[in-house]
């Protein structure tokens, strides 16, 4: 096997070890499986927006719950990196969603509980999705990952359209094996959560619109 095929597949199989971890412990990645570990899936990919309104890249923030119970984040910095990274040969994106990043100092057996994994979290959203489908705009395209089956990438990166506009969108539903519990949002929780962002983050524009009951609401607090 010639030396690049073995860096691939021993990535591969590094790749998957990572996320197979976090499906077979996820409550030391999310705090608990419970309707408390189901939101912080929200919080993990919101915190990812969050840093990049946080570098002033950022301005609107949108959330969608759908009927299906699926989480939908967009926001309209940068987007995440599309390149090439020459490591491993894959696009940024794909290993913001597989590389399971050691964020924060961890316990043995517990969680940070302080905010959650601050924006290294995006991994352990995909172990713990039934799939996450990612749409970026940047560099006048749009292209699109999607990730299933235990957050493995389920098409190589693909540029399916062009755009004048900047941004990320992330869509992902919870896998009701991790969340035996519930798999449904809450929208107060949410709303909550959403209310205080734009509090702590002034000037941020955040909306979440629940599909599920036809609400939307928006917040700003000036500068
Ligand atoms: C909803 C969601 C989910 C995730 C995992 C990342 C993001 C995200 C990531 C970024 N920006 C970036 O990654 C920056 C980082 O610096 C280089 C240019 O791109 N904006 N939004 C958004």
């Amino acid at each position: 096997m010639s030396e690049q095929n073995k860096d691939y597949s021993s990535d591969s199989i590094k790749v998957l070890k990572g996320l197979e971890a976090v499906r077979k412990r996820p409550g030391m990645y999310i705090g608990s499986t419970s309707k408390t570990g189901l939101h912080h899936l929200v919080w993990e990919i919101l915190d990812n927006s969050i840093d990049e309104v946080m570098a002033g890249y950022a301005q609107h923030v949108k959330v969608t719950i759908t009927k299906e119970n699926e989480i939908v984040v967009q926001d309209d910095g940068r987007g995440i990196p599309v390149g090439i990274n020459q490591d491993t040969g894959r696009p940024a994106v794909e290993l913001v969603f597989t590389q399971l990043h050691a964020g924060g100092k961890f316990d043995s057996d517990s969680y940070k509980v302080s905010g959650g994994l601050h924006g290294v979290g995006a991994s352990v959203v995909n172990a713990l999705s039934l799939y996450v489908d990612v749409v970026i705009e940047r560099e006048g395209k749009k292209f699109h990952m999607l990730f299933s089956d235990g957050g493995t990438a389920q098409t190589e990166l693909a540029i399916i359209g062009e755009s004048n506009k900047t941004g990320t969108t992330v869509r992902f539903k919870p896998d009701p094996e991790i969340f035996k519990e519930t798999v449904t949002f809450d929208y107060t929780t949410i709303r909550n959560k959403v209310k205080q962002l734009a509090y702590l983050n002034k000037g941020l524009k955040i909306s979440l619109n629940d599909e599920r009951i036809n609400k939307s609401v928006d917040f700003h607090f000036p500068n």
